[in-house]
């Protein structure tokens, strides 16, 4: 499968920068000079904007673009309601939250036929969509590729592929994301998905809630973290085909469908801040201690969506990439915490330095749920070598996991109970007290 599209993948160009103000035409002179929507625009195409934060967004945080296209996105007949498959959106209400840690195995072979929006499988959010705040994660296990076009006016989907690589075709033009990259998709743009390999399984997290942007860097200065040039945004390309094509579009929590006569992937030139892109994970600039003690993991976050309080995010995305660990006389896997935000995590690939990775262990393609205060940390084994180790320059880079951390506990949807590990809470069972001072009996509480 794929093989086409996978040379097409490698040979995509990119524009490069994290929020930048980009501009491309598939066809010289499609792009209007010097207004954004003239008396009649270039080639005949028709000019639309499509708006990504309302128009009195402060100018640091707002997000347009101008889309000139073979046909204005109004001309499609009626939406009509879809079965919703295993999707689910906030407000999430079918289960009561849960103060237990969770652990899953791997989505199993989906049935054939099985495209990325067939393929997604949510494991549960919170907020509310309809009040643009809160998220939801979802899993995808995908089989065959779209034949038709989707768009999510709930939120953005920031996709995470942990087995086989996508090529989205887009209304911007083409991203290749293979394991190892996210690609982001903004709200409410359309997108089709090819497989390039026979199956593709991934994450994720689709946010209600503020542009993902990238973080503030406080006293790390000007540089690090996720550079801004590594973004990589499609130029323009479109398709023009004529003839029913088939549109998704998810709404208010569910899927409605319309055939348009044409294909919406037909922009031909745009310009704008509001923008599809990928990034290489491997890229990411891992800060971390050179002296002592673990450092709290906001220093791996990519991106983070803000809320209307200051530092306290909606949802951060984070990543454990390959590192070295050098501190001295410290416990150097994540320490035991008890987190007032919610911790949901996925390995991409090898393992993660807190968490056994064998069968029934955290393994790729898996994930684990710890809601807010819930206590959790290395299992274990893990705390057993760690604590015990011989302190050396060590390269950790057989792993790449990461986590989408909100701050509202995250409830699940009614079916993700299913391919739930049954006793994940064993891999705190038999951790020692070694606690045993000789005046105990003096300064035990009465
Ligand atoms: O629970 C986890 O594994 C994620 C995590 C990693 C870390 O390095 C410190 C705190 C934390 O929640
Ligand atoms: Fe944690």
């Amino acid at each position: 499968m794929g093989t086409e599209a996978r040379k097409t993948a490698e040979g995509l160009t990119y524009l490069t920068g994290f929020g930048n103000e980009h501009s491309s035409e598939a066809v010289p002179g499609a792009l209007p000079e010097g207004r954004n929507s003239p008396q009649r625009a270039p080639l005949g195409l028709y000019a639309e904007q499509l708006s990504g934060t309302a128009f009195t967004e402060p100018r640091a945080h707002n997000r347009r673009s101008w889309l000139y296209r073979i046909r204005p996105s109004a001309a499609h007949p009626a939406f009509t309601r879809i079965d919703n498959g295993a999707i689910r959106t906030g407000p999430f209400t079918e289960t009561v939250p849960d103060p237990n840690r969770l652990r899953w195995n791997p989505l199993p072979e989906p049935a054939p036929g099985t495209d990325f929006v067939g393929g997604l499988w949510t494991v549960g959010g919170n907020g509310d969509a309809t009040q643009r705040t809160g998220m939801a994660v979802h899993l995808y296990h995908a089989n065959a590729s779209m034949d038709r076009v989707f768009s999510d006016a709930d939120g953005e989907l920031l996709i995470v592929p942990e087995h086989g690589g996508l090529l989205l075709h887009t209304e911007f033009g083409q991203l290749a994301a293979e394991p190892g990259h996210f690609a982001l998709i903004p709200r409410g743009v359309r997108f089709r998905v090819t497989l390039l390999d026979e199956t593709a399984r991934g994450y994720v997290c689709e946010n209600y809630g503020t542009h993902f942007r990238l973080p503030d860097l406080g006293p790390i200065g000007a540089n690090g973290l996720a550079n801004p040039r590594d973004f990589r945004a499609p130029v323009a390309a479109y398709e023009h085909v004529e003839g029913p094509v088939e549109v998704v579009n998810k709404f208010c929590g569910n899927l409605w469908r319309a055939e348009y006569d044409h294909s919406p992937l037909d922009v031909v030139a745009w310009h704008g801040n509001l923008v599809p892109y990928v990034y290489d994970l491997r890229r990411f600039n891992v800060i971390g201690t050179i002296s002592y003690d673990h450092p709290d993991p906001s220093v791996f976050t990519v991106l983070t969506s803000p809320s209307d309080t200051p530092g306290l995010a909606g949802v951060d995305f984070v990543v454990f990439a390959p590192r070295w660990l050098v501190g001295e006389d410290t416990f150097r896997p994540p320490y035991f915490h008890r987190n007032v935000m919610s911790e949901y995590m996925g390995l991409i690939e090898g393992a993660y330095d807190a968490k056994s990775s064998g069968e029934g262990g955290f393994v790729p393609g898996g994930g684990s749920l710890h809601n807010m205060m819930s206590a959790h940390g290395p299992d274990r084994e893990t705390f057993e070598r760690a604590s015990k180790a011989e302190l050396k320059p060590q390269r950790l880079d057989d792993g790449l996991a990461f986590m989408f951390e909100t701050r509202w506990p995250i409830t699940l949807a009614p079916h993700a109970g299913e391919h739930l590990q049954e006793r994940y809470d064993d891999v705190w069972r038999g951790l020692e007290r070694h606690f045993r001072p000789s005046h105990w009996r003096f300064r035990q509480a009465p």
